[in-house]
């Protein structure tokens, strides 16, 4: 399928080195890597994520390989608190055959809304190509895993092969792809930034994030479990890639019941639902037959779905505005011309609607402003019911905002930065009104709240 040509040279390490010419006349030049992570003793991690030497095979430009290799950890890291090992009788999910989506991933016990699911390293890292590379560079990133001379990593390296050749391929047979590594690639490829990271730009080591005709390198990762997660317009989970570990966690978005499948989303959800058909079915070749797509597996629809369809699409793109058009709590706070209930109700009335479409990863957001809310008009009640699901949400998304609330959840009135501060202006403001408009010291009133962290 490839429509660019390849020489293969060998390198004076032996490596062998394989480059193309791309307009405008420069040259790209990949080798091929098997990066061992180092880790815990297997015993500590129970079979899973972690593992004593994860193999993974990689592709890499050999410009970019400098900047991967200073990505890893060193030899004895410190596990993310947040990617703790998960003990294998505690495990919260299992492959399973679905009706009508191949294998996917369920939930062996309930989920809590920010739990983490599962995490994992990849098998295989490779340039994203959209059909660059040619039938024998496939064959040989294939082979490559099993390369290693080390027995036991050899071993691994054929045990994540094994399980690699029984992932989802749209691509096989007449799919177009001559090779299943292509076709594996090509169904199941998490897009990874690789070159840009806040470690790298910590070390001051600039690597190069361009190739000279400017253009980006943008890297997809091969992840064994995580891919058999299928895809839905509500999913009740996300993916966060971590650069520092080349990690992927899968977590929740809601709480999940146990046996319930758990879906991740392949498109922007927030899209109109024929741009997402029409997406999902270029490039995985399925169409969605998730509860928000699914009239009978049509993309056209009848006249009595297409008002449904055109909800629910409305629905989704108001979502997507207010994002950006909400004021926000610190804003709202300033104001005391804004009832305290237009701010609630208004991020009460967006979180319905998440519900209603299932979009639950914007649900963060809105919960986090609502709990801030509280905190400025010093309703301890009503902190505390925002504080915590703010510290459960973002446990694997942002684990320092949730550790924050975990910190403030303790003894907010002291520790959240202008606790109650909307209530005393207001209080403040009344008792200057009740002696007469003159001494309202508006400027006061409208001093906004720097843009400083909270918790300072
Ligand atoms: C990344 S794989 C997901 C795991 C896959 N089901 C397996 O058996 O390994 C993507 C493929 O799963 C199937 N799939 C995922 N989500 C689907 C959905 N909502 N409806 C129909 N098929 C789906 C499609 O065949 C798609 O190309």
């Amino acid at each position: 399928m490839s429509s660019r040509s390849w020489s293969c040279s060998i390198s004076s390490k032996g490596e062998k080195v394989w480059k193309t010419t791309l307009p405008p006349d420069y040259e790209r030049s990949y080798t091929f890597q098997t990066l061992c992570l180092p880790g815990l003793p297997s015993s500590a991690h129970g079979g899973l994520g972690w593992d004593g030497s994860t193999p993974i095979s990689c592709l890499v430009n050999k410009s970019h390989l400098d900047a991967l290799l200073a990505a890893l950890p060193p030899t004895f890291c410190v596990i993310p608190q947040a990617l703790s090992p998960i003990r294998e009788e505690d495990q919260l999910h299992e492959v399973r055959k679905t009706k009508i989506k191949g294998e996917g991933l369920f939930a062996t016990r309930s989920i809590e809304e920010g739990q983490l699911i599962l995490w994992e390293h990849p098998a295989i890292i490779l340039p994203s190509t959209d059909r660059e590379f040619n039938k024998e560079i496939y064959e040989d990133l294939g082979k490559a895993v099993a390369s290693a001379s080390d027995k036991e990593l050899n071993t691994r390296w054929l045990r994540r092969q094994a399980e690699a050749t029984k992932m989802a391929n749209e691509y096989e047979g007449d799919g177009g792809c001559d090779t299943w590594i292509e076709g594996v690639v090509r169904t199941n490829a998490i897009v990874l930034d690789l070159i840009e990271g806040p470690k790298m730009q910590q070390s001051k080591k600039k690597p190069p994030q361009h190739d000279k005709d400017g253009q980006k390198e943008i890297y997809g990762g091969i992840y064994p479990l995580i891919n058999r997660a299928n895809h839905s317009c509500a999913p009740n989970a996300s993916v966060k890639w971590d650069r520092s570990t080349l990690s992927a966690s899968l977590y929740a978005l809601r709480d999940i019941e146990e046996g319930e499948e758990i879906f991740k989303t392949y498109v922007n959800p927030l899209l109109p639902r024929a741009i997402r058909l029409k997406t999902l079915n270029k490039n995985y070749k399925f169409l969605c037959d998730c509860a928000h797509c699914n009239l009978e597996g049509k993309l056209a629809v009848s006249s009595n779905e297409v008002a449904l369809v055109a909800e629910s699409d409305a629905n989704r793109e108001l979502l997507a505005t207010w994002i950006f058009t909400q004021p926000t709590y610190k804003k709202w706070s300033t104001d005391l011309c804004r009832a305290d209930n237009l701010f609630i109700k208004s991020h009460m009335d967006a979180l319905a609607l998440i519900e209603k479409e299932g979009v639950y990863a914007l649900q963060a957001i809105f919960i986090e402003e609502l709990a801030m809310a509280h905190a400025m008009l010093g309703d301890l009640e009503g902190f505390k019911k925002w504080g915590e699901r703010v510290r459960k949400l973002n446990r694997v998304e942002d684990p320092e905002l949730s550790r924050r609330f975990q910190d403030w959840l303790v003894y907010p009135e002291k520790r959240v930065r202008r606790w109650g501060w909307r209530k005393r202006m207001k209080e403040e403001s009344n008792g200057r009104n009740a002696k007469g408009i003159g001494d309202v010291d508006i400027g006061l009133i409208f001093e906004p709240i720097d843009s400083e962290s909270e918790e300072d």
